[in-house]
Parts: C-alpha cells; sequence; structure tokens
C-alpha cells in the first residue's frame, strides 16, 4: 500500500487525477471503476480540466460505477447515474455506452445485480477502481458487516449513511433507504485500487481503515489485503496517522 500526503483537497485532487491520466496514457481502452460523493468531484474536475486542455482521451474508456440508490431514475438529480454525467461524462468524450452505473429502475434486486456483474465481467474486470470512504468505513454501499464475498448486491443503508447523504436531499425522507452496490468482491477484484479522502472528519476511520484489525465492521479494512492500493489522503485526513 502506498499513500501520499496531500496538502488540501485541491492538492489530492490533482495527484489522484495524475494516477488516473496515467492509467488512461498507459492503457487508452483501460477500465476505470468510478464512484460518487463529495470526494472525488475534485479529481474529476482536474481530469475535465486536462481533457480540455487537449492532454487527455476517454474515447476507448469504458467505466463502471460502484453503485446506484434503488428506485432513483438516471434523470433523477440525486441519481449516481445523473451525478457522474453532470460531474464527469457530459464533459469528456467518452462515450456514454461504455459508462455503466448499477439500474436503480430495475425493481428485482436479483435481476439489477446479476445483470450488473454480468457487465463487469464482460468488460473484462476493472484496471483502476477509484474509491472514496465512507465515515463508517463503508466502501461503495458495502456498509459494516457487509460480507467480504459478496459481489453486486441490494443494501439497506444505515441510518449514519443516510444522515451522511440527506444534506443532498430536500429532506431527510427523500433519501432512499436501499442502495444496489458492487461488493467487496468486486472491488477487490479490481487491479488497482485508489481511494482518495479529505477532511479531519474522516481521520479516526481512516487510522482504522489503515492499521485497525481487518474486519467487516470495517468494510474498507479489507484494502490492506489488496495488492496495489494507493491512498491519496489531505493533511486533515491523515493528522491521526504518524508518517
Ligand atoms: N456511496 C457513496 C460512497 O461511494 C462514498 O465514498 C461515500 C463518502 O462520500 P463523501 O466522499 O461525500 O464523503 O458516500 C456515499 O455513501
Amino acid at each position: 500500500m502506498v499513500i501520499y500526503k496531500a496538502k488540501d483537497y485541491q492538492d489530492m485532487s490533482r495527484k489522484a487525477a495524475n494516477i488516473i491520466s496515467a492509467q488512461i496514457i498507459m492503457k487508452p481502452n483501460c477500465v476505470l471503476g468510478l464512484a460518487t460523493g463529495s470526494s472525488p468531484v475534485g479529481t474529476y474536475k482536474q481530469l475535465i480540466e486536462w481533457y480540455k486542455k487537449g492532454d487527455l482521451d476517454f474515447s476507448q474508456v469504458t467505466s463502471v460505477n460502484l453503485d446506484e440508490y434503488k428506485g432513483l431514475s438516471p434523470e433523477n438529480d440525486q441519481s449516481y447515474r445523473y451525478f457522474m454525467n453532470t460531474n464527469l461524462f457530459d464533459h469528456v468524450n467518452i462515450d456514454k455506452t461504455r459508462t455503466f452505473v448499477p439500474d436503480g429502475l430495475e425493481a428485482d434486486s436479483e435481476k439489477a445485480c446479476n445483470d450488473y456483474n454480468a457487465v463487469i465481467r464482460k468488460q473484462g474486470g476493472v484496471d483502476l477502481q477509484l474509491l472514496g470512504l465512507g465515515h463508517n468505513g463503508h466502501i461503495g454501499f458495502n456498509e459494516p458487516g457487509a460480507a467480504f464475498e459478496k459481489e453486486t448486491h441490494c443494501v439497506d443503508l444505515t441510518e449514519s449513511t443516510i444522515e451522511a447523504n440527506k444534506r443532498f436531499f430536500e429532506s431527510e425522507d427523500d433519501v432512499p433507504r436501499q442502495a444496489y452496490t458492487m461488493g467487496i468482491k468486486n472491488i477487490m477484484q479490481a487491479k488497482k485500487i485508489l481511494v482518495v479522502v479529505s477532511g479531519e472528519d474522516k481521520a479516526d476511520i481512516l487510522k482504522e481503515v489503515l492499521y485497525g484489525p481487518i474486519t467487516p465492521k470495517v468494510p474498507a479494512s479489507i484494502l490492506q489485503l489488496h495488492n496495489d492500493v494507493t491512498i491519496v489522503a489531505d493533511e486533515a485526513a491523515l493528522s491521526k496517522i504518524d508518517m
């Protein structure tokens, strides 16, 4: 595991975007595993900037996103499909038919999840998976207690995640209670993993993730067992770790 200390959110975003750019340059037809949340937004902004300067080409890139709220349509401005379109896909030359997000409108959970696993397999797996980190150590929507061996599945969101995500909705009642998420098994099968973490409020959980016991109670702790993980975190997020 490699840990890069960034000065602040912007520096973290630039460093992470550099790693993603290197992946695209080395393998133009790579499969990127992408994430939502506020942590990767700056990274996407930086990638868009470099694309606009002519330094990056997404024309052969495929993407698979980690998760989607169950019940939200792609047009719903809180859906993760909408997030990806507005924060990245609409601004670069990626072929949208090669950008995949679980189908939030598929009411049959088993079908939605099996279909998504098939999509990931068809792409030949993920070359680089970008991850944010939830306050309770979740990755994607794999909440504490999630079995490590799961592939894409339907989850009940925990109260703390609903609380953390309600800022994006009009009211707490509007926050969906379930989501489809890649499982830990899908995430661990990625060839490389890049985690972006920012802010003092993530300092305790980041320390636990990196140096605590590997346990489903802290889903991201499994990353200690992956052989190619890069953490890019800002000083605030690393403030509980001596380095
Ligand atoms: N499903 C997403 C996660 O993929 C994300 O990592 C997490 C942290 O979000 P943020 O980066 O906004 O702190 O939030 C959501 O629950």
